[in-house]
């Protein structure tokens, strides 16, 4: 697993401080982080992979500052974002995978090869030729995750990936992220998937509030918003 660590992470948007002094050390290959709409939890895993440089303090992967070595860290950790339709970026499904390795210098045969893999596992298979806008919700979310998965990155940052879903299609998209062999960081207010985690983490107004197993954050966290 990657170590990822947070050192006296702040982070203001102008007067608002949204990030007030975070301190973590993750090692854990499935985390969940949990709390209250605005207290900092999408701004917390944006700084994971540099798409966000905190004002002060540092997250590093594997030793290395995501602040200010984005492109580098990028590459181990890929992001997950709520909304696939940020994410599909190219006209069918099948091309869209491929879309994720332009820049790999990975041979056209290997290029189909991974889309072909990720189709299969996704059962996305029979839609490869189809307009990715055509998918369902929940098959779009699986598109998305399959776009980072393709890039075989070490960690996946997951921000509320389920959250526009119905039951059904968050099930599945839950069950997907379940499956993967890699690290993953998952920002959600969906307390069931965090069953089977190893460590969930409270945030409440810009610090950790609570760290520790899932059986004893989510009463942690339902006190706090009692
Ligand atoms: N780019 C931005 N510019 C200004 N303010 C921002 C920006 N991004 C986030 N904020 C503010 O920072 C605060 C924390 O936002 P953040 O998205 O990190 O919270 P969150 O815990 O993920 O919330 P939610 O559960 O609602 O998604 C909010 O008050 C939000 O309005």
């Amino acid at each position: 697993m990657s170590e990822i660590v947070f050192d006296a992470v702040r982070h203001a948007f102008g007067e608002r401080e949204v990030l007030r002094g975070i301190d973590l050390r993750i090692t854990e290959r499935r985390v969940g982080i949990i709390g209250s709409n605005g207290s900092g939890k999408s701004t917390l895993a944006r700084t994971i992979n540099g798409l966000l440089a905190p004002n002060s303090g540092t997250v590093t992967v594997d030793g290395v500052d995501a602040a200010k070595k984005g492109a580098q860290v990028r590459k181990k950790v890929g992001f997950v974002f709520t909304d696939p339709d940020t994410q599909i970026v190219m006209p069918t499904v099948a091309e869209d995978l491929a879309f994720s390795l332009r820049r790999s210098g990975l041979s056209k045969q290997d290029v189909a090869e991974r889309v072909q893999d990720i189709l299969v596992r996704f059962r996305l298979d029979g839609h490869a030729e189809h307009p990715a806008h055509l998918l369902s919700g929940g098959q779009k979310q699986l598109l998305a995750i399959g776009a980072v998965l393709i890039r075989r990155p070490e960690v996946v940052v997951a921000d509320e990936p389920t959250t526009l879903l119905d039951l059904r299609n968050a099930r599945v998209v839950a069950d997907a992220l379940d499956s993967i062999d890699q690290q993953v960081i998952v920002v959600t207010h969906q307390l069931a998937l965090l069953d089977s985690f190893e460590r969930v983490i409270v945030i409440d107004d810009g610090l950790v509030a609570f760290d520790g197993s899932p059986a004893d954050a989510v009463p942690a966290y339902r006190e706090l918003v009692m």
